[in-house]
């Protein structure tokens, strides 16, 4: 079985994913970490996020290895990944990796922005996960003073906006619920609440 989980920034799809993962056994890909990486490697070249060649290169170079860096989960690396996510070659060079993930016999579940349109468009269940962008911004604040970082709320609701604003606009691939798509809103379902509802909608599907 595939299951395609997508959405916006901080809307709870990788809680979700993984959560699905164990509960039918499937292995799992946050395939926003490709993009993270990506931007991770071209800050720490000193490149432009912008520079659509040497993007290409760095996802092109991206080894497994390289997504176990904590400085991925960064706010700040968020909004890098959605500058170089915004480039097709980068996306095109991402494409067949994820594609071989999601198509391995054993079935997968993945989360991003264009799992349920683009890589895998033949999944057997498709989730849109959504939440207010205020409530969005209130989970990731919490998750980041969890961490000990710094976060300041009106700064990460301004940040999840422009990103979710980015990711909509794009001309490949852009932030959208695949029409055959459940939509499932979170905001007023806490982590166990809503994977009940996924599971319901996956099972129903
Ligand atoms: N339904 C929920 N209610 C409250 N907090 C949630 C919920 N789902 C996820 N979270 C928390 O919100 C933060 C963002 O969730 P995450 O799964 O990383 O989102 P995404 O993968 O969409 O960016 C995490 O700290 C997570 O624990
Ligand atoms: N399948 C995907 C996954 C992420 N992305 C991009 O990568 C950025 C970071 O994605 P993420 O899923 O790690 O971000 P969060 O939703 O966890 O904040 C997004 O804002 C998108 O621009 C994408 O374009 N396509």
């Amino acid at each position: 079985m595939i299951i395609a989980i997508d959405g916006p920034a901080a809307s709870g799809k990788g809680t979700l994913s993984k959560q699905l993962a164990a509960h039918y056994r499937l292995p799992h890909l946050d395939t926003g970490l490709l993009y993270r990486g990506v931007a991770l490697a071209m800050t720490i070249a000193r490149q432009p996020l912008e520079d659509a060649a040497l993007a290409e290169a760095a996802a092109r170079n991206l080894k497994l290895d390289d997504l176990s860096d904590p400085r991925l989960r960064s706010a700040e690396m968020g909004g890098a990944a959605s500058i170089v996510a915004a480039i097709p070659a980068v996306r095109a060079a991402l494409l067949d990796f994820q594609r071989a993930f999601a198509n391995q016999p054993a079935g997968a579940v993945l989360d991003g922005r264009d799992i349920g349109t683009v890589v895998a468009p033949h999944a057997d269940a498709k989730l849109f996960v959504t939440a207010t962008a205020e409530e969005r911004a209130r989970r990731r604040v919490r998750e980041l003073r969890g961490r000990g970082a710094h976060a300041d709320e009106a700064q990460i609701l301004a940040d999840i906006q422009a990103r979710d604003a980015r990711d909509g606009a794009r001309s490949v691939a852009p932030l959208k619920a695949a029409p055959d798509a459940r939509l499932l809103d979170t905001t007023n379902l806490d982590i166990d609440a809503a994977f009940r509802a996924a599971v319901a909608l996956i099972d129903g599907a």
